[in-house]
């Protein structure tokens, strides 16, 4: 067990933002709405995971949420757009302008070269499914975990990764029964179905998952981000080959090779490459 000693790395007001030893924890922090994300809620997202994205010292990404509830004591992880502010064409924020912008959260969290671990300590619902399906991997609370699919209650329907890749996790019957009936599913029903990697009991969530981070911590970065990015490519088609093959640049930059190339253009004279051709 990894002792935990979280520092807040950026002040929110919808979420909370955490940093301790290579992890980043990123939780919601609405619980009095089951956690919805609003468009206030939607901006803090890209920041927190554009910092945790981009700063070298941290390799795993907690999402997670704050909870329980102060009106009842319910926990949830998320229960996807706060149905309040959506307005004719997508959730509506103080500026105004209508957005789906929880789509870009989705993409940083799918394109991080960090592993993202969701922690669902209660209710995963609509949108709030839909992340921790495009996480890396889950682990959900014994106790408390609800997984449930209301976009066709609400007309508001992830396509994408929440729908299409959720199919290829659990199969294609599985996925349409999720989506065309929104049952509850427990954390037991999730792993079952292979969309959660653990169950924990609740009180052992947050320590569990940061012991899982601890470890994957432990593994070669280069690796981690190549397995990563090779997973998602044969999903994520022509994006999927330049995220990948955007990893292979950085690689190749880092060779005598690249530099000598570099080096050249500068100086003004042709490249010598030393004609050395790796089989
Ligand atoms: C999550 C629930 C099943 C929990 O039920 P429970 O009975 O435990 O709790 P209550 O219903 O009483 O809720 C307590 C309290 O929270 C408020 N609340 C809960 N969820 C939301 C919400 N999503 N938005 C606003 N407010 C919410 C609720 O009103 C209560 O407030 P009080 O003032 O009365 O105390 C259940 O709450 C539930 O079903 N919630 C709604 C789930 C839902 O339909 N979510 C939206 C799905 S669509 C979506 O998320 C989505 C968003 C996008 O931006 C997309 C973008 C692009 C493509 C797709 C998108 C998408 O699908």
């Amino acid at each position: 067990m990894n002792e935990i000693n979280w520092q807040t790395a950026i002040e929110f007001d919808d979420i909370t933002y955490k940093k301790c030893n290579g992890v980043a924890r990123i939780a919601f922090n609405r619980p009095e709405v089951r956690n919805a994300f609003r468009p206030k809620t939607t901006s803090e997202l890209l920041r927190a995971f554009s910092d945790a994205h981009e700063d070298t010292s941290i390799g795993v990404i907690l999402l997670s949420s704050e909870g329980p509830s102060p009106k009842d004591g319910v926990y949830s992880f998320c229960s996807g757009g706060d149905q309040k502010a959506r307005g004719y064409q997508g959730y509506v924020g103080e500026d105004g302008y209508h957005r789906l912008n929880i789509l870009e959260v989705q993409r940083l969290i799918r394109f991080t070269p960090k592993a993202v671990i969701a922690v669902v300590n209660g209710w995963a619902v609509g949108g709030g499914h839909s992340l921790h399906v495009v996480c890396d991997l889950t682990l959900a609370s014994k106790e408390h975990a609800i997984f449930k699919q209301t976009d066709a209650d609400v007309t508001s329907f992830d396509g994408g990764y929440g729908s299409a890749y959720l199919a290829k996790m659990v199969g294609q019957k599985r996925a349409r029964e999720i989506f065309f009936l929104g049952r509850n599913y427990s954390a037991q029903d999730a792993y079952d179905m292979g969309m959660v990697n653990a169950v924990i009991p609740h009180a052992e969530l947050e320590q569990t998952a940061y012991d899982w981070a601890q470890e994957i911590l432990g593994k070669s970065p280069i690796s981690i981000k190549m397995l990563k990015f090779a997973m998602n490519l044969t999903d994520d088609g022509m994006v999927g080959q330049q995220v990948f093959a955007g990893e292979a640049t950085r690689l190749a930059y880092m060779s005598e090779e690249a530099i000598e190339g570099r080096n050249a253009f500068l100086e003004k004279r042709k490249p010598n490459f030393e004609k050395k051709y790796i089989p």
